[in-house]
């Protein structure tokens, strides 16, 4: 279940995981009444939800100028280079997808996509499948019906190593989902002390860094019962943020940094105005748009925020995915939200009893 790559994702998916401190390299988990996790721990290459990977980028092609032919078919084809070329920054697309949990049809034809450098909100009443999307997306569920392409390439089930490449996909939990009995330190380098070949040191080194750069110091050896719930929160990005910098998944001539999208699952959840500040500026900071708290441009190419909080809404996305019904019934810019004529999102931003939502 659990193999190479994979990065905690909810309590509620790992239930009573424990791991040894002795040694976190090696280190065995194992579910209720000792029964092991297949593949825990070690270099399986299975599903993962953080990884890394390679997709080529769609090959623009440059002959369609030199093309002379008459205009009708000349304006076809520069309409198709056209959409070609804005394809070309879809990280993530998910299309017509379905899903259903028994009898409960929960997504019933879902499409959109996620482009280079866009911070996305997902919203939508409580149990519209907004946390299933993400789940969908993040490759630890699969459609029932309908594609999620990953830069252009259809995923076939769950993510794995051969399928997918050149994009790596985080998970952050609502939960922080760290493992109690590890430290900060080994919880926030878990995918490094497990997967790479780099020495502990330069992966201590790495996890000091990262953590720096959410604004967390002299935390590392800590245990997860010693911080509040919003650290929690910050440890469980620098665990998402991590990256082996020994390893070239950088393609310059597409992107100048590494390719990464984290999808959040209301990361603010449970914080207090102050503190979900903190966690919304810190998701800014850690996007390629943003600069983390040692000056640093993040890392993060793309994100999807799952919300129902307006301050999160307000400062940490800029375009918005309405969830209604199994459907995306609209979309727009985060300004646009509370302006929008559609009853649903005034309802919604309202917070008004009265419209076509129902409880
Ligand atoms: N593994 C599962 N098995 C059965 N039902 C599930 C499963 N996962 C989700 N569901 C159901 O699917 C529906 C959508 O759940 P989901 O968590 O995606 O909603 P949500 O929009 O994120 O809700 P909320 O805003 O309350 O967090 C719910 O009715 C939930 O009970």
């Amino acid at each position: 279940m659990m193999s190479k790559g994979i990065v905690p994702t909810s309590n509620s998916m790992f239930p009573s995981l424990c791991c040894s401190r002795a040694s976190l390299r090696g280190a065995r988990f194992f579910a209720p009444n000792t029964k092991r996790l297949s593949g825990c721990g070690s270099r399986e290459k299975k599903n993962k939800i953080a990884c890394a990977c390679s997709a080529p980028p769609r090959n623009l092609g440059d002959g369609l100028s030199s093309i002379n032919i008459n205009d009708s078919h000349a304006m076809n084809s520069r309409r198709e280079e056209r959409e070609i070329e804005s394809e070309t920054d879809v990280l993530i697309e998910c299309r017509n997808v379905y899903k259903s949990f028994g009898e409960k049809h929960i997504l019933k034809g879902v499409s959109f996509k996620i482009r280079h450098g866009e911070a996305v909100g997902i919203i939508g009443p409580s149990g519209t499948g907004k946390s299933t999307i993400l789940k969908i997306m993040a490759g630890l569920l699969a459609p029932d019906k309908g594609d999620v392409l990953i830069r252009g390439k259809k995923r076939h089930g769950l993510i794995s190593d051969e399928e997918i490449s050149g994009l790596r996909i985080g998970l952050v939990f609502q939960s922080a989902a760290l493992f109690d009995s590890l430290t900060v330190r080994e919880n926030v380098g878990f995918l490094l002390y497990e997967n790479s070949n780099m020495p502990e040191d330069q992966i201590s080194a790495l996890v000091t860094e990262t953590l720096a750069a959410v604004g967390l110091k002299g935390v590392e050896d800590r245990l997860p019962s010693e911080l509040s719930g919003g650290m929690k929160k910050r440890v469980a990005l620098a665990r998402s943020i991590i990256f082996d910098n020994s390893k070239k998944i950088i393609e310059p001539e597409v992107f100048d940094i590494s390719i990464a999208v984290l999808l959040y699952d209301e990361p603010t959840a449970g914080l207090d105005p102050i503190a979900s500040t903190v966690v919304e500026d810190l998701i800014r900071s850690v996007h390629l748009k943003g600069e983390d708290a040692l000056g640093k441009p993040g890392k993060i190419a793309s994100y999807v925020v799952v919300t129902h909080q307006h301050s999160t809404i307000r400062r940490a996305v800029d375009r918005l995915l309405f969830l209604y019904e199994g459907k995306i019934v609209w979309q727009g810019k985060t300004s646009e939200f509370t302006t929008s004529t559609n009853p649903i999102v005034r309802q919604f931003a309202s917070g008004s009893l009265d419209g076509p939502i129902k409880y």
